[in-house]
């Protein structure tokens, strides 16, 4: 098949980036100029927050401070995650523009997660996602562990297509498949694919690898070419899941913007603008600079010029960049 013309990006790191970070909370401050830069480089969906116990995962405590700190881009998504109606009446009240449910392919590390079977999590859905359109909002599935488990091991295709059609029932506009311990490799995501599609119309799916053994992009062209056309990535490869041991950061969204520059694959977002994020967040988490696009180009590169008049926003970010 040919491939894409356009990919829409979902940039995941100021939640699935940044949940995962050890130490102290990252302060409500550095997230939410991290979701402004993201959008000035031009991502338009922005996963943004997370609803979920704070107990469990407690650097997404303030996904209402967050929500209520950023100055809104027009035309750009800022969803969260909500696990249960708790999760959306909180996510509702930040006024996110949309939000998505997460589940599993496999049972053990849906336990793990969040503490209850994959059926069970349905059950959970099927009254959220429902009060969520009710209120306006469309509602994205995820559907983890599809390309291996750290507890179970190998997961047949035909369970993550199972719970997949599931999810999309119930009213899932769009299902992320998630690579979530990055152990994929290109042939086993087309075959995945290849069984989620026989259940749902491809332009209803999405992939999200973390690249935990270097595998992401060439697993991602592997999908590409199977006609993927919405990928989710994480500025600067932050990332990983509090319940996935092991499990590194999401593919880095400016190496997947690099290739996708390569391809010809138009996205919308500015890769020097992206870079610059990308060094900014490090320098602030006081990371190394791990993503090989931004290693490549390095931080000394400025943000696009032309942006620089665009907005005060923009300049003020500019004065703390380097
Ligand atoms: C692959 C990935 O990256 S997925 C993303 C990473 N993983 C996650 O974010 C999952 C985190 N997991 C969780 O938050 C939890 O497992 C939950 C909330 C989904 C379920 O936990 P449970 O303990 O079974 O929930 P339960 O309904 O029994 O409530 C327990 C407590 O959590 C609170 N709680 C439940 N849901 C929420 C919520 N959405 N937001 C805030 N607090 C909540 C309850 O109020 C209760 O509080 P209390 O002890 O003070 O009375
Ligand atoms: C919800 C997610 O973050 C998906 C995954 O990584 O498996």
């Amino acid at each position: 098949m040919a491939l894409p013309q356009q990919v829409r990006l979902v940039e995941v790191g100021p939640r699935d980036g940044l949940q995962n970070e050890s130490g102290p909370v990252i302060a409500t401050a550095i997230k939410v100029e991290l979701i402004e830069r993201l959008a000035e480089a031009g991502l338009c969906h922005i996963e943004s927050a997370s609803f979920v116990s704070p107990k469990w995962v407690p650097q997404m405590g303030d996904g209402a401070e967050v929500m209520a700190g950023i100055r809104r881009k027009p035309g750009v998504i800022y969803s969260a995650l909500a696990p249960n109606l708790k999760g959306l009446e909180a996510a509702l009240a930040a006024d996110v523009s949309e939000v998505a449910v997460f589940t599993a392919a496999s049972e053990a590390f849906t336990q793990k997660n969040i503490n209850c079977s994959v059926a069970e999590s349905l059950e959970r859905f099927a009254p959220l996602i429902e009060r969520a359109r009710a209120e306006g909002l469309r509602v994205r599935g995820y559907v983890s562990t599809t390309l291996g488990c750290p507890y179970a091991g190998e997961i047949a295709p035909s369970e993550v297509a199972a719970v997949s059609r599931d999810l999309y029932q119930l009213g899932c506009y769009e299902i992320s498949l998630g690579d979530t311990i990055g152990v994929g490799t290109p042939l086993k995501a087309k075959r995945m694919l290849e069984a989620v599609s026989r259940e749902i119309p491809m332009e209803h799916l999405a992939a999200h690898f973390h690249d935990t053994y270097g595998q992401a992009l060439a697993n991602l062209y592997a999908v590409l070419e199977e006609g993927i056309a919405v990928i989710d990535s994480s500025v600067s490869g932050l990332g990983g899941c509090p319940y996935a041991r092991g499990a590194s950061g999401n593919v880095a969204t400016e190496d997947v913007l690099y290739m996708l520059n390569g391809l010809g694959i138009e996205t919308g977002v500015n890769l020097d603008k992206l870079v610059a994020t990308s060094c900014w967040i490090s320098e602030q988490l006081n990371r190394p600079l791990t993503a090989r696009v931004a290693q490549a180009i390095g931080c000394t590169a400025q943000p696009a010029s032309e942006s620089e008049s665009e907005s005060e926003s923009e300049s003020e970010s500019d004065n703390t960049n380097h």
